[in-house]
């Protein structure tokens, strides 16, 4: 689910792990009940269909890079309660936040396929997505990362200094609106975009991206946690904030006569659009 390196991190934060953790307690019950051997059976194999998958498609993955593993063993070593708690960090951030092995190749042969040579990341965190697409590209090609928390952006900086792709990255700290506003000014454009920062401004980014021609015409966005843990189609009443923006996101795309998109189960989910030209 995360990299492949062994990182301690025991909370499920995609539908998938949240489903493996169900899956697990169940049987656990149904196991300590007296409950007929064929259900046992059934939950015995739903379970290790749902359990194995994950380390299964990492195994049949590329390995990450060097640079990529040693950046998600220093993210997963802070302690970032301590940072917060001392002011260092705005907010509370947490090393599941890192997007890890099979999502960071996933965006990094995206990278290779499209021919990127301008990639836009909207959040950055400890900049595991950014270095995996930098490697992808071309010597000439940039990448530009909005970070809003200093402290987080510097700690991305100091890993790339590792990487001999570290320096097509430029990192941008300010809130992403206002980098975003200041990137269209400039008449920027982008071959790639990568979203993944507040997911109540999920709407506001799409929107900024697409009116201020912030995508080449033949350019790709990702955008990640577009399933948010099963929120979108759970019962309303699990719904958090963010579940609610991106159900709202999910649909406003959805309804947006100028783009074209599918949303893949990778990880938290990856939903991929293209302008209709
Ligand atoms: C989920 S993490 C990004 C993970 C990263 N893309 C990766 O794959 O490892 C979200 C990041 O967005 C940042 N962020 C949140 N709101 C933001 C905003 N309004 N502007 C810029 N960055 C923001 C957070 O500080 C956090 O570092």
């Amino acid at each position: 689910m995360t990299s492949i390196v062994e990182i301690n991190t025991a909370r499920p934060v995609t539908p998938h792990g949240i489903l493996v953790e169900e899956l697990r307690k169940t049987l656990e019950m149904a196991e300590a009940a007296s409950v007929s051997t064929e259900v046992l059976t059934s939950l015995r194999l739903a379970y290790q269909l749902a359990a194995g998958l994950d380390t299964y498609t990492s195994e049949c993955t590329t390995k990450e890079s060097s640079a990529l593993t040693a950046l998600a063993l220093k993210t997963s070593n802070e302690n970032w309660r301590k940072r917060f708690g001392d002011g260092e960090t705005v907010r509370q951030l947490e090393q599941e936040m890192l997007s890890g092995h099979l999502e960071g190749q996933t965006l990094k042969m995206f990278v290779r396929m499209t021919k990127a040579k301008r990639v836009l990341e909207v959040g950055m965190f400890t900049g595991y997505s950014a270095l995996a697409m930098a490697e992808a590209l071309p010597d000439d090609g940039k990448l530009v990362a909005c970070e809003v928390d200093a402290y987080v952006a510097s700690f991305a900086q100091n890993c790339f200094a590792d990487s001999p792709h570290g320096d097509k990255i430029r990192v941008e700290v300010a809130p992403a609106l206002e980098t975003l506003r200041k990137l269209v000014a400039a008449g920027e454009c982008f071959d790639l975009i990568f979203i993944d920062a507040d997911k109540k401004e999920y709407v506001e980014y799409f929107q900024t991206i697409l009116d201020g021609n912030l995508l080449a015409s033949d350019g790709l966005i990702c955008v990640d946690n577009t399933l948010l843990q099963g929120q979108p189609y759970l019962p309303r009443e699990k719904r958090t904030a963010n579940g609610d923006a991106i159900a709202l996101f999910n649909s406003t795309v959805a309804q947006d006569s100028r783009v074209e998109q599918v949303l893949l189960p990778v990880r938290d989910g990856l939903t991929l659009i293209q302008r209709l030209n």
